[in-house]
């Protein structure tokens, strides 16, 4: 549905993003992470054809977004940045005016929507009385108003309270069931991503270190949580035996190995076990080892 092939873009000089590839395929809900700076909101720029690319071309449903611009986006709603409204105007003024911009403002499409995110009661407010929740929710509205098939939204939870960021999870799982939405956004909320998420995309330093979902990132090699003395020992035994040491207590053994025998083998060698428990490790544990050790990173 969405794809992006080979992006470089620098500013003055700095690269803000390296050789740039992914793709999120029709009804999937993509997170695309990275740490300030990292180039997630230049990448969604990028596709929404607001950043022009040095080298490398993003395609929606086929369609280029740099050779035809207004082809690629019909499909798309986004919320891009601080989404900009007129503040002495009700919502149902904004929206009047903003979808008016791009086509034809239907009334019953819009109290659809306008319902559908809640906003019906305060529609007839002015937005400056508006929370930052339900600002963001006029943002979606007028996002939803085209009837899209994409969403692209950029950090939409920032700022929400824990109500705020639930309801946004319901709603786009809602949009995805309902009517098989595909949804890309950035966040930093990895919590978030991880309840929402089909597949992620891990960009450091303009770099893609990770595409694929959260088990290729898992990977097969089992984690556990383990606490052995003397700890110098124990490493190079279990590195002898095809173990990596992700940090200092914490293992990754070979898929084939049987952890009770690398506890009776360490036992046997004098070595104090005192914790040797399989982990499932979270996705901001897996951001932060592979955003350590890019280089360990599956791509695909
Ligand atoms: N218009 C611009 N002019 C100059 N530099 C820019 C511009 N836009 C982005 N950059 C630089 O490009 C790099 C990537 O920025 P980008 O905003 O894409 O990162 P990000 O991952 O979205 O960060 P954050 O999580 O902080 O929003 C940064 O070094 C940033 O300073």
């Amino acid at each position: 549905m969405l794809r992006v092939n080979g992006l470089f873009k620098s500013f003055g000089g700095k690269p803000a993003l390296h050789d740039v590839s992914f793709e999120v395929k029709r009804g999937e809900i993509h997170g695309l992470l990275g740490h300030n700076g990292a180039g997630k909101s230049t990448t969604l720029g990028i596709i929404l054809g607001m950043v022009e690319p040095d080298r490398g071309r993003a395609h929606i449903g086929g369609v280029c977004v740099q050779e035809d611009h207004a082809g690629a986006l019909r499909q798309v709603g986004a919320i891009f940045e601080s989404p900009a409204f007129y503040d002495y105007l009700s919502g149902w003024e904004n929206l009047r005016i903003l979808a008016g911009f791009s086509g034809r403002f239907d009334e019953k499409a819009a109290r659809d929507v306008v319902e559908r995110v809640g906003l019906t009661k305060r529609i007839r407010s002015k937005v400056g009385s508006y929370s930052h929740g339900m600002r963001q929710r006029l943002a979606l509205a007028q996002a939803l108003l085209p009837e899209p098939q994409v969403l692209l939204l950029d950090e939409p939870t920032d700022g929400l309270d824990p109500e705020g960021i639930k309801w946004f999870r319901d709603f786009i799982l809602g949009l995805r069931r309902e009517r098989g939405m595909t949804v890309l956004f950035n966040s930093h909320l990895l919590a978030e991503v991880e309840q929402m998420c089909d597949r992620v995309t891990i960009l450091k330093e303009g770099r893609l270190i990770h595409a694929g979902s959260l088990e290729d990132l898992r990977g097969e090699a089992p984690v556990y949580e383990v606490s052995l003395e003397p700890w110098h020992e124990a490493r190079t035994f279990l590195e002898l035996n095809g173990a990596q040491v992700i940090s200092p207590g914490r293992i990754a053994l070979p898929p084939d190995a049987d952890p009770a025998v690398i506890v009776a083998a360490l036992v046997g060698c004098g070595i104090r076990v005192s914790a040797f428990s399989p982990v499932r490790r979270s996705l901001e544990d897996l951001y932060l080892e592979i955003s350590a050790n890019p280089t360990a990173a599956a791509t695909a």
